[in-house]
């Protein structure tokens, strides 16, 4: 099986070294964005701490190269290569380029799945509608070090669902019928692979519940985890900052009833347990902003503000919280 990974950050180091363990033929091809980075992967490989224990007790694993490690701007002298059965895509919302797509394309084949890891959700029409394109909704935890060391930090699990696509016409863009599609072949054989990795991954029929259960979850914790610089944990440490939450919760779920988007009684609950499950995580936006990064707000609160727009549903704290966060990262961004 070939599997080709656009991205060599914290999920893409993490699903490679997971995957290059495998005595099994799998042929894998890692694209990153620099030639330096894929030039010290080739020579060193990838140093990989298992858990967040081993890296406190500095326990790596040296998982050596395995298969082509390239720039995404050397896809175009690839011509020969085989496809792709599956491509992961690793890389963040605010990566997802044209010019990035371009690039992927030459990897698919009418048979080749991809499968798009990203938080967040998209109301643009970014695939081609001939694509087999699955969403990754995950919870696995992965920090990138260095350019070639990363940390499991978080052992979670991934649901896959493919997504079909349709016309601008609806909210969310893709058909809740999931159920009805014909999974690939390809698909169960990456589960077994995933598996015998050490990683847990199942299907989903409803992605679409999963993937905007994952949007309020990270709509919540994201931006508050960023103003405020704290882990997610501590967003519980005072009431204010719970009623703060809560606002942002009440406001999502009047956009989702309103438009007609599934959302289960137990989500305020799953909030705080993702709060208390990954107490002392830095929440992916807040590393952002740490690191002077934009983030991925536009795709989380961004996707809620404009569902709410476009359903007259007033969204004033989701609102605030973009405007916030795009002001403190915008003089940094790339
Ligand atoms: N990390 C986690 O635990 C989780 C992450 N996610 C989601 O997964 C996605 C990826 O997150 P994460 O891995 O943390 O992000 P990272 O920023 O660590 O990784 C993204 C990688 O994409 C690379 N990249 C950017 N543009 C290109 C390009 N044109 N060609 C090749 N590579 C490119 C970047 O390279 P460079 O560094 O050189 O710019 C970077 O290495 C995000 O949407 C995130 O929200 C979801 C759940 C958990
Ligand atoms: C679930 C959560 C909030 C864990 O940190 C996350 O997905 C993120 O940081 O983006």
């Amino acid at each position: 099986m070939i599997i080709d990974i656009f991205g060599a950050g914290s999920l893409g180091l993490l699903f490679y070294s997971r995957l290059a363990q495998l005595e099994e033929n799998v042929q894998l091809n890692l694209w990153t964005r620099t030639e330096a980075q894929a030039a010290l992967i080739r020579q060193e490989g990838v140093h990989f701490y298992p858990s967040a224990d081993a890296a406190a007790l500095s326990q790596s694993l040296s998982i050596s190269a395995k298969g082509n490690i390239q720039t995404t701007s050397h896809i175009d002298h690839t011509g020969d290569w085989p496809r792709a059965d599956v491509i992961l895509v690793t890389v963040k919302q605010t990566h997802m380029t044209p010019d990035l797509i371009r690039q992927l394309s030459k990897r698919v084949a009418e048979h080749t799945i991809i499968i798009g890891l990203q938080n967040g959700v998209r109301t643009d029409q970014l695939w081609n509608d001939k694509w087999k394109v699955y969403a990754g909704i995950t919870t696995e935890g992965a920090r990138k070090l260095s350019a070639n060391t990363v940390i499991h930090s978080g052992h979670g699990e991934t649901v896959l669902g493919q997504l079909v696509q349709r016309n601008n016409t609806t909210d969310t863009g893709y058909e809740p019928e999931v159920a009805a599609c014909r999974q690939s072949d390809a698909i169960f054989l990456l589960l077994n692979l995933w598996t015998k990795a050490g990683l847990s991954a199942s299907l989903s029929n409803n992605i679409e519940m999963a993937i905007y259960r994952k949007l309020i979850i990270n709509a919540v914790i994201n931006p508050l985890t960023a103003l405020w610089r704290i882990s997610n944990g501590e967003l519980l440490n005072s009431t204010e900052r719970i009623s703060v939450m809560r606002q942002l919760y009440e406001e999502a779920i009047h956009v989702y009833d309103k438009a007609d988007i599934e959302w289960s009684e137990s989500l305020w609950d799953d909030i705080l347990q993702v709060c208390r499950s990954t107490a002392s995580n830095t929440s992916s936006m807040l590393a952002d902003v740490q690191e002077g990064r934009r983030t991925e707000i536009e795709w989380i609160n961004g996707s809620i503000v404009e569902i709410g727009r476009r359903h007259q549903a007033a969204v004033p704290g989701h609102e605030w919280v973009c405007r916030l966060i795009e002001a403190m990262t915008i003089k940094e961004a790339d």
